[in-house]
């Protein structure tokens, strides 16, 4: 039932009845009909439709004596022949008013409620209840406090809002509502109206005291209003989202209805005419047209703003702008490349050589997919700037990709389109960069390439280097085949050691190893300080630098096998000259041994033979290759009293440590060389650390010097000044052949050491060393440890005979 009717029925109660009803006795015992979906309040007047059999008898009987008769309500209303307990047991006693037959046999029948009453005892079912019943007076209130007049006001503003929130408010009902003094009846009146669940409105009507009965309306109304409010806002936003989106097409038809007025007429189809034109311009292969064509047309039946619109016109973009068929054209003239190659780069004439000897092929034949080129040393050495001497000397352009770190495949290869903000791979952003498909593309760090869940990069750089397979490169978001065929791939690593085999396998290693000083004296003299002071913006007049004060520099404020740290420091002085020169000075300033400090500070290095720390026993010079190039490697031993303890610090690694055991091994194998009983590694704890104990170390090559080191702390004696040494070594005390020879020979260059053990077996690769290197140092090859021994400490027999000497003059004087 809702509002109007109930407005309705209470005017037609007002008018039609008035008090009449008053004065009717209301027998104990009555017909009973129950009723679905609807709570009969008190002074209702309501139409109801009667169907059921037994709803029909009561009717009949009503009709057929006082017309009074019980309603209950029924709890579920699902139910068509319901039982007692299906029944609520408060009800309204009401009359009958009218009945009228409908012609589908059903009865609608006309009541209004007369007096609450509760079901005593049922006295019949069939055909129809009849019941025995208590009525439930309504209680007087007897004064209208202050606290129920603000119950009944909020009530009243409580239902004006929910009507009004609904949007069926009407003046009428609140004309009645406002004019309501009677505390129940306002409950009654407000909570047949509130839309109510059935059990809620029983629970109302089953209240018998006025006052709490409004306090239960009042707070159904509270509960109410917070649901209206909500579905109220959630209607609002709605309609506001709609016509927002309506508005936006009403006014881009507005736009385009204006753009046409104006003349620029459709800007979206002209940028469609111009893709076309260029998609029809462009030289790329029949495939990529056709893609292209594909997404144009897909592009023309969007939306221009549509966020799928944005990607395709990316998308298409991106295919315009890479270079499928634009390559730079090849200078092959040799005489002309080698020009280039020696202008920029001092030495390294095997590798201009053989960059010479590619360029020739080149020539010869054109279509030859010659071998990728990896550079293999340490930092400085010039790797990436011969990259850009070669594109410089071909003519190419250059461009240059750091791997260093790289652990997602999709940097190389891209992400697919479907992703937010997707782009292709580093390989063909480059190749857009550089606009030829034929650059010189350098890979640095190769060896530094990583791989974790995202992928590996490296299987991604197989098909970018294989010549056989990179014709056809695909990235993920292109999804088109593109041609690297033509690209020079030229990779860079510091050490080969790191390469992932598989790319290993398909690149040709040409190695530059560090400078001497002399070379790094001419690279100085004729690229770097030149180049400094160009940069620096000061004239080489300024400058007066001699050989004497370059060397210092090299050897006392540089350690490196590569020049990068030595271009930093002649940059520091041409800076320094520079703002003299900018502050009015007129030089010339004159660089000396004796002023040298103050442009550079103090010396920076000291070369180790000048350290002077090497002669004690125990104390010997290794000689390792790490990425930066040759390095010195102190091995300290130190024997004290104890049980045989071997400790090794200096954060070494496995094979590093095995080296030890083997070193020890061999010591004891000579316990009579040494002059000492088997038992006495037994009595003692041996301690070798290898210092700057925070990098860590590895390889077999310190074997050597480990077992000379703990031969010279066990024999008491001081090893050979100025003297470092290289090599494996086995249990039996064979010396077997080590890596990077040219490396560690600059590194003692570097350190004024003269004489390095070697291994026999590395005795070939001295060739490779600069004829001025061996000049300074004297190599001295050796086979076993026991030749190792002699050369370091002296002859054997004589050892023994010293360490036998002390032992007897201990013997005395203990
Ligand atoms: N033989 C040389 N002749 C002239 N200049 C050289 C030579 N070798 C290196 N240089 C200069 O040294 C600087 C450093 O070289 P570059 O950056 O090519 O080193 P790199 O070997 O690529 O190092 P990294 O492994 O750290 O990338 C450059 O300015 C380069 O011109």
């Amino acid at each position: 039932m809702n509002y109007m009717e109930f407005n309705d029925s209470l005017s037609a109660s007002m008018d039609d009845f008035g008090d009449n009803t008053q004065d009717l006795e209301i027998p104990d015992q009555l017909p009973m009909m129950a009723v679905r979906d609807v709570v009969v309040f008190n002074y209702m007047i309501i139409p109801l439709f009667v169907g059921r059999p037994g709803s029909i008898e009561a009717v009949n009987e009503a009709m057929n004596g006082n017309k009074l008769l019980m309603l209950v309500t029924q709890k579920d209303a699902t139910k068509d022949d319901p039982d007692p307990e299906d029944l609520y047991r408060v009800g309204m006693v009401s009359m009958i008013m009218r009945t009228l037959k409908l012609p589908d046999g059903r009865l609608k029948v006309l009541v209004q409620a007369l007096s609450k009453a509760r079901i005593r005892d049922i006295l019949q079912k069939e055909p129809h209840y009849r019941v025995e019943i208590d009525l439930i007076e309504e209680p007087e209130v007897e004064e209208i406090t202050v606290e129920i007049e603000a119950l009944m006001r909020t009530v009243r503003e409580q239902t004006e809002k929910i009507m009004s929130l609904r949007g069926i408010l009407s003046s009428d009902l609140m004309m009645i509502i406002n004019n309501i003094e009677e505390p129940g009846r306002l409950a009654d009146l407000v909570g047949s109206n509130l839309r109510l669940k059935i059990a809620e409105s029983q629970q109302i009507l089953e209240t018998v005291d006025p006052v709490e009965r409004l306090r239960l309306v009042a707070d159904l109304l509270h509960k109410e209003l917070e649901v209206s409010t909500v579905q109220a806002k959630i209607q609002s936003d709605a309609k506001e989202e709609m016509s927002r989106s309506q508005r936006e097409y009403f006014l881009r038809e507005q736009l385009q209805a204006l753009k046409r007025e104006l003349g620029d007429e459709d800007a979206y189809s002209q940028e469609i005419d111009e893709l076309r034109k260029k998609i029809k311009k462009k030289k790329m292969p029949k495939y990529a047209k056709k893609e292209a064509k594909k997404q144009l047309a897909r592009l023309e039946m969007m939306h221009p703003d549509a966020s799928e619109a944005t990607i395709i016109r990316t998308y298409l973009d991106w295919i315009l702008d890479l270079p499928w068929s634009k390559s730079s054209r090849d200078r092959l003239d040799l005489k002309m490349a080698a020009k280039v190659l020696d202008e920029d780069h001092y030495g390294l004439d095997k590798v201009k050589e053989r960059i010479l000897e590619y360029l020739a092929v080149r020539k010869l034949n054109k279509a030859t997919k010659g071998p990728i080129l990896c550079f293999v040393g340490p930092p400085g050495v010039g790797k990436t700037s011969l990259g850009q001497a070669i594109a410089k000397a071909m003519n190419r352009k250059f461009y240059r990709l750091s791997l260093g770190g790289m652990r997602d495949e999709a940097e190389i290869r891209g992400h697919r389109r479907t992703y937010i903000g997707a782009l292709p791979g580093r390989i063909l952003q480059g190749l857009k960069n550089v606009g030829t498909n034929n650059p010189v593309f350098m890979m640095d760090e190769i060896d530094k390439i990583g791989a974790d869940y995202r992928g590996d990069p490296s299987s991604a750089l197989l098909e970018v280097l294989d010549p056989e397979q990179n014709s056809t490169f695909s990235d993920h978001y292109l999804n088109l085949p593109f041609d690297l065929s033509r690209v020079m791939f030229i990779t860079t690593a510091n050490m080969s050691d790191t390469i992932p085999g598989p790319l290993m396998d398909r690149m040709e290693v040409i190695r530059l190893s560090g400078y001497t000083l002399e070379e790094k004296m001419v690279i100085a003299k004729k690229y770097l300080l030149p180049r400094q002071i160009i940069e620096n913006g000061i004239k080489p007049s300024y400058i007066r630098l001699d050989d004497q004060t370059m060397e210092l520099i090299i050897s006392h404020y540089t350690h490196e096998a590569g020049v990068r740290g030595l271009e930093r420091e002649l940059g520091k002085i041409c800076r320094k000259i520079a703002r003299r020169v900018a502050e009015g000075g007129k030089g010339p300033y004159k660089i000396s041994k004796n002023t040298i400090s103050k442009y550079l500070g103090p010396p920076k290095f000291l070369p180790e033979a000048e350290l002077d720390t090497l002669a004690q026993p125990g104390l010997v010079v290794g000689l390792a290759w790490t990425e930066v190039g040759g390095e010195l490697l102190h091995i300290e031993t130190s024997i004290v009293p104890g049980k045989g303890r071997l400790t090794l610090t200096g954060h070494l690694g496995d094979v590093m440590k095995e080296s030890a055991q083997a070193a020890l091994t061999y010591c004891r194998s000579r316990c009579a060389d040494l002059g000492v009983k088997p038992e006495y590694f037994d009595k003692i704890d041996i301690h070798i650390h290898v210092p700057a104990g925070a990098i860590p170390k590895d390889g077999p090559s310190a074997g050597i010097t480990m077992a000379t080191a703990l031969y010279s702390a066990i024999a008491g004696k001081s090893v050979k000044k100025g003297l470092a040494m290289t090599g494996e070594v086995t249990l039996r005390g064979r010396v077997l052949p080590i890596g990077g020879l040219k490396e560690k020979a600059l590194a003692a260059l570097r350190a004024g050491i003269k004489h390095v053990i070697i291994p026999e077996e590395n005795q070939k690769d001295l060739v490779e060393i600069p004829q001025e290197l061996r000049k300074k140092i004297t190599f001295h090859p050796v086979k076993n440890m026991d030749q190792v021994i002699e050369i370091a400490l002296g002859k054997i027999k004589k050892l023994r005979r010293k360490r036998k000497a002390a032992g007897e003059s201990r013997q005395a004087a203990a």
